[in-house]
């Protein structure tokens, strides 16, 4: 569970794709066997709706049950065989209207690509603490690698429940001298050796099943309050600093700043190729808000993304399949 950091490059990808869930890794797959430059960013590693599901039996082929995490490593190692290049980072803002796409990296990093395909998923969250906004930026963050070296030798809580989560809780505790792991869930959503890992480290309080009520303090957070979810029982934790990494279900479109068309539910609108109202967009997976969310279904969205990319890039007349 090492978070490194790699600074954006000067390389222009013929194909970056965002998420590296079943369709981000599918559309890879075919991009990159197609012979295009295949960059796929991606949040965390056992993260998205497959990587947080426990078990997956109806995944054509893989007889199961399986973690969706391990089938989602069977599919990354697919694309990585044919020479994609999957690199963490959460994307936090585009520029999608010129023919060189950028994408922006919540670390600093910029990618350049020809082409860009949107599968980030829809496990974005639809309510805020109260607290959140007035204290964001004077305690309350989003970000670990941004962040964390501001509270360091400091009590911080780090409220999430998956495998995002507990990466950035990895990185935290290098600096916090104590975190609290505010668990909504009854569990946390990881593979075991994560948890593990991280219930290793002396300074993380692990509180599963405690729900936040409120971020409270004055100019800065002075305190987070929670509850117990069975008890039922109320405390102030004394922190300085408070991270969150929580999911929903909302599309995962903030970073594409209204460039491309999309429904009042936030779902992408694409074309019967794939591609939004912006040339050389596309989008695949549950951030089209198909009324089927399933992992094949996913995986097939992105196949016809990265095909449509080929005929996009290679200026075909009509998409082809491939052999
Ligand atoms: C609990 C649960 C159980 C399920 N069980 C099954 C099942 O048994 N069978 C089945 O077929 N389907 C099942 N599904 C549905 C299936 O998991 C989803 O339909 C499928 O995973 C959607 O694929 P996706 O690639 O579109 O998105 P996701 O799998 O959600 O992947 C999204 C990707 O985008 C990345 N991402 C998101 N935001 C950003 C960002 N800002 N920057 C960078 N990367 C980002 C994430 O890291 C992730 O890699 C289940 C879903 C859930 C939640």
């Amino acid at each position: 569970m090492e978070l490194t950091l790699n600074f954006g490059s000067d390389e222009i990808y013929d194909v970056i794709i965002i998420g590296a869930g079943p369709a981000g890794s599918s559309a890879a797959i075919y991009t990159a066997r197609a012979g295009l430059s295949t960059l796929v960013l991606y949040r965390a590693e056992a993260d998205g709706a497959l990587g947080v599901t426990q078990q997956i039996e109806n995944y054509p082929g893989i007889r199961g049950p399986i973690s969706g995490y391990e089938l989602l490593k069977l599919m990354r190692e697919h694309a990585k065989a044919f020479g994609a290049k999957f690199v963490r980072g959460k994307v936090i803002a585009t520029d999608l209207l010129g023919d060189i796409k950028k994408v922006y990296t919540i670390d600093g990093r910029e990618f350049k690509g020809r082409a860009v395909i949107v599968a980030s998923g829809a496990m974005e969250r639809t309510n805020k603490y109260k607290g959140e906004e007035e204290f964001l930026g004077r305690g309350v963050s989003y970000c670990g690698v941004c962040d964390a070296a501001f509270f360091k030798g400091k009590p911080v809580a780090v409220v999430g429940e998956d495998d995002y989560a507990l990466e950035e809780t990895e990185f935290i505790s290098r600096f916090a001298s104590k975190i609290y792991l505010v668990v909504p869930s009854s569990r946390i959503k990881a593979p075991p050796e994560m948890i593990e890992e991280i219930k290793s480290h002396p300074n993380v309080e692990i509180l599963t099943h405690h729900r936040v009520i409120q971020i409270l303090g004055s100019s800065f957070v002075e305190g987070l309050e929670v509850q117990n979810i069975e008890t039922k029982e109320k405390k102030i934790l004394p922190v300085d600093g408070v991270f969150i990494f929580l999911g929903g279900n909302k599309p995962s479109v903030d970073f594409l700043m209204n460039q491309v068309e999309m429904t009042d539910g936030n779902c992408i609108v694409v074309n019967e190729e794939m591609m939004t109202s912006v040339p050389g967009v596309f989008a695949a997976g549950d951030v089209l808000c198909n009324n089927i969310k399933q992992a094949v279904i996913a995986a097939a969205d992105g196949v016809k993304a990265a095909l449509a990319v080929d005929k996009y890039l290679n200026k075909k007349a009509k998409i082809t399949s491939q052999w």
